[in-house]
């Protein structure tokens, strides 16, 4: 049995991670964490694997104390820039046999839309990212749509890709924010849960890649998938496509 113990417990993900892991065959839950309890509960001598889901100002810290008590770590909180990643990468320098893993979208369907546009990337003169949520969702643009439009960036410089063309003169702000060369604009909508559509142009034509999360249930397979994974291969790795034979 894997040890499950799950962090950001009461949260809409941490909630849905608690049911997903009391329904695995093979996981066993351990403790459920929130804001205010003492994450130094969770240790290897209860837990294998500890998920984290919570806000991206706690995320860090808790991540630096799980590896501190040697747990491996599956990560789906947003707001990891490279010094945070990098911070991860120093402490895990004293236990080299944990992972920590992070991912920006654990569903399926959104993993394989952002393959698709890296593949695409280099085809099209222009590429534009709209991320769709709910509204109760506290940091814009999303962690999949910035992940997105630096694998799409990436694919266009190792391709030799002209900059994308762009006259407008004058913004108010509704060319949203350019990520690493790409304009994400970001939606807030009562009714949504998590949605992305990555545009690119050509003349004359045009290619619309779109992933759609009714649920948050589509993330579990992803997160179990993680948990199973979970100290396999040792350091920080990012993203599930790292575990799909893509
Ligand atoms: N990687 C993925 O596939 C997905 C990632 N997310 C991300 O997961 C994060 C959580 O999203 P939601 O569950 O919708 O948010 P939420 O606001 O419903 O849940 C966050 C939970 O974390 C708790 N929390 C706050 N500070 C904490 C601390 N210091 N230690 C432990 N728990 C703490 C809160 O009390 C709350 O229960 C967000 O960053 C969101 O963008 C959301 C959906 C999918
Ligand atoms: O807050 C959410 O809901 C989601 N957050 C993640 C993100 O910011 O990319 C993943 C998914 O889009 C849902």
């Amino acid at each position: 049995m894997i040890r499950v113990s799950v962090v950001g417990a009461h949260g809409r993900m941490g909630s849905n991670v608690v049911s997903a892991v009391n329904a695995a065959q093979d996981m066993e839950l351990v403790h459920t964490i929130d804001s205010g309890d003492d994450i130094t509960a969770i240790t290897s001598g209860n837990t294998d694997v500890a998920v984290e889901f919570s806000v991206p100002s706690a995320s860090l810290d808790n991540v630096l104390a799980l590896i501190r008590n040697d747990v491996n770590v599956v990560v789906g909180t947003t707001g990891w820039t490279e010094d945070k990643m990098n911070r991860v990468r120093e402490e895990l320098v004293n236990h080299p046999q944990l992972s920590v893993f992070i991912a920006p979208n654990f569903a399926i369907s959104t993993v394989l839309a952002e393959h698709f546009a890296a593949q695409a990337a280099r085809y099209f003169e222009s590429a534009e990212i709209i991320e769709l949520h709910h509204p109760d969702k506290v940091d814009a643009p999303s962690g999949t749509a910035l992940h997105t439009a630096h694998k799409i960036s990436a694919a266009r410089r190792e391709a030799g890709c002209a900059p994308i063309p762009d006259n407008t003169q004058s913004d108010g702000g509704s060319r949203g924010q350019i990520v690493d060369d790409i304009h994400v604009h970001a939606v807030r909508l009562r009714g949504l849960n998590a949605h992305e559509e990555i545009l690119f142009g050509n003349a004359g034509e045009q290619l619309v890649i779109r992933a759609d999360s009714f649920d948050r249930s589509s993330f579990m397979p992803g997160v179990l998938l993680a948990v199973r994974h979970a100290g396999k291969t040792p350091g920080l790795s990012v993203g599930l496509d790292n575990y799909l034979d893509l």
